[in-house]
């Protein structure tokens, strides 16, 4: 029978445990102190441990520190009481399983201790991939082993060294860009700039303008004149990224350019000579859209001067586990999470068997969220995004269960898994379960990463990608404090 250790002074409190996880056949160790509750992981090693954050003479987080230096995969449960939010908070920082609050509401006890004793099981399985301690080597790495992907390699270092244009194809995040920098970076214009314009950002005339550059008083506005990249990026390379979202009229002056490389600046009359090398990037059927008329066919044959077809990642077979491995690595390493082992075979299958919509970008994303989640030091399915957990319900209903804690007033606690909290709000029968599962889910990332970044708004910005501005809204909005340690302020909402 598994084995829970609690660690309480509370004589009643260990009482009460031990007939609640009686019921779901988990023998209870008993320790009154912090040298009884250590002494007993030495001598019986239990599965998990409900530790009291406040115990006579010595805090629960030294205590919890110790025990991760005995056994860094043992899950800890903290029990607190609602005052010491700010230091559960810190609690799951330093990698906590998860807390309770007094008085104890023992279905979730039960719960909570059977899915960490899954967890800890699962730990136990051998690291399917494991984190290296070398520091990520500077710059992007090109990762790939698969066939499809030692040919686009191949195409790169075919291609670099010739003066022609290269149509780049694949879905978004496939890495259109990054082939785009290894072709100019291995060619013999790597001296010289490259630049990048994305053809879907901006309007027709600011990307004229962005292109070509202006003459002052071409237009309401131009008060002086206006460099464009054509002309900026001379002896260079540029990259028009979405190429296949130019207006016909840009279409027009841009193959002007490929077949003279000349042109004029917007309500200028001077002819200006470049000598510019086009790398064009597009997720679009070019070749439906010139059928259809809504690109013209000259351009893409000047635009083509040879293809790189980049594969969707949920073709790359074992480059997915490559990929993890990599993102993983650096991961850990910018997130300062040492104790990171790796990424069990569970989770890993799920990742094979994902259907990646979004490419490698997704997959870097993934990496984080999972890293974000997980309170131990392999990452186990249950810390996984919802999307890949889809997939496989069945393998992945027993490692992923969930138990958000839910007050009165609505207060939400982070877990990883939303199930719990959903059948909740249903049973109180909400009639608003949309926006209150969003804003559990914006509430706890928010103060998650804050916490993580100890309350600097510009790297939380970094890392949840979006602007300043927004954490700044949703700081206010939520009532999120920046002391040392941040915490939600109920009453904002
Ligand atoms: N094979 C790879 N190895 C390592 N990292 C990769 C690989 N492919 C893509 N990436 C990374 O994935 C992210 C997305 O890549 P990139 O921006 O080149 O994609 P894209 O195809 O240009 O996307 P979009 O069409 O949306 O502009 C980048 O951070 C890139 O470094």
């Amino acid at each position: 029978m598994p084995q829970a250790l609690v660690i309480d002074d509370d004589r009643t409190i260990r009482e009460m445990v031990r007939r609640s996880l009686e019921k779901v056949n988990v023998d209870v160790i008993s320790a009154g102190t912090a040298d009884e509750g250590l002494e007993a992981i030495r001598g019986e090693a239990p599965e998990v441990v409900l530790l009291d954050i406040v115990l006579p003479s010595v805090s629960g987080l030294d205590v919890f520190r110790e025990i991760r230096s005995l056994d860094r995969r043992l899950p800890v449960v903290f029990i607190t009481s609602s005052s010491e939010s700010n230091v559960a908070i810190e609690a799951m920082q330093l990698g906590a399983f998860d807390y309770l609050a007094k008085p104890l509401d023992l279905p979730k006890l039960n719960a909570l201790i059977q899915k960490a004793i899954e967890t800890r099981r699962l730990m136990n399985i051998p690291v399917a991939l494991p984190v290296g301690d070398a520091k990520p080597e500077n710059g992007d790495q090109f990762v790939g082993r698969s066939p499809q992907m030692l040919e686009v390699f191949k195409s790169i270092g075919r291609v670099a060294a010739q003066n022609v244009n290269v149509l780049i194809r694949g879905e978004s995040g496939t890495g259109k860009e990054l082939v785009a920098r290894a072709i100019y970076q291995h060619s013999p214009r790597s001296n010289e700039c490259f630049m990048a314009v994305n053809c879907a950002a901006l309007t027709e005339t600011l990307l004229e303008s962005e292109l070509f550059g202006y003459e002052k008083g071409a237009f309401t506005g131009a008060d002086k004149q206006r460099i464009g990249k054509f002309e900026q990026c001379n002896g260079g390379t540029l990259f028009l990224d979405e190429v296949g979202d130019m207006s016909q009229l840009t279409q027009g002056k841009v193959l002007r350019l490929l077949q003279e490389q000349k042109f004029e600046r917007v309500g200028g009359n001077k002819t200006i000579e470049t000598d510019v090398r086009i790398i064009a990037a597009t997720n679009r059927n070019l070749e439906e859209m010139v059928k259809d008329g809504s690109f013209r066919e000259d351009l893409f044959y000047r635009l083509n001067g040879m293809t790189i077809s980049l594969p969707p990642l949920r073709e790359r077979g074992k480059d997915i586990a490559l990929l993890v491995e990599h993102y993983l690595n650096a991961a850990c390493y910018e997130m300062g999470r040492t104790e990171t082992e790796g990424v069990s075979s569970e989770a890993l299958e799920l990742m094979m068997k994902y259907q990646w919509p979004g490419n490698v970008r997704e997959l870097q994303s993934v990496i984080r969220q999972s890293l974000l989640n997980s309170t131990s030091p392999i990452i186990i399915p249950s810390f996984l995004p919802g999307e890949l957990l889809g997939e496989t319900s069945a393998d992945v209903a027993t490692a992923a269960s969930a138990d958000p804690e839910i007050s009165e007033t609505g207060d939400t606690l982070p877990l990883s898994d939303l199930r719990l909290f959903v059948d909740e709000r249903l049973l109180a029968n909400s009639t608003d379960l949309y926006s209150e599962t969003l804003e559990t889910m914006e509430r706890y990332l928010l103060t998650r990463i804050l916490n993580e970044t100890g309350g600097n708004q510009t790297r939380a910005a970094e890392i949840l990608g979006i602007t300043r501005g927004k954490i700044r809204d949703r700081i206010a909005q939520f009532g999120i404090s920046l002391e040392k340690t941040v915490s939600i302020d109920d009453d904002a909402t």
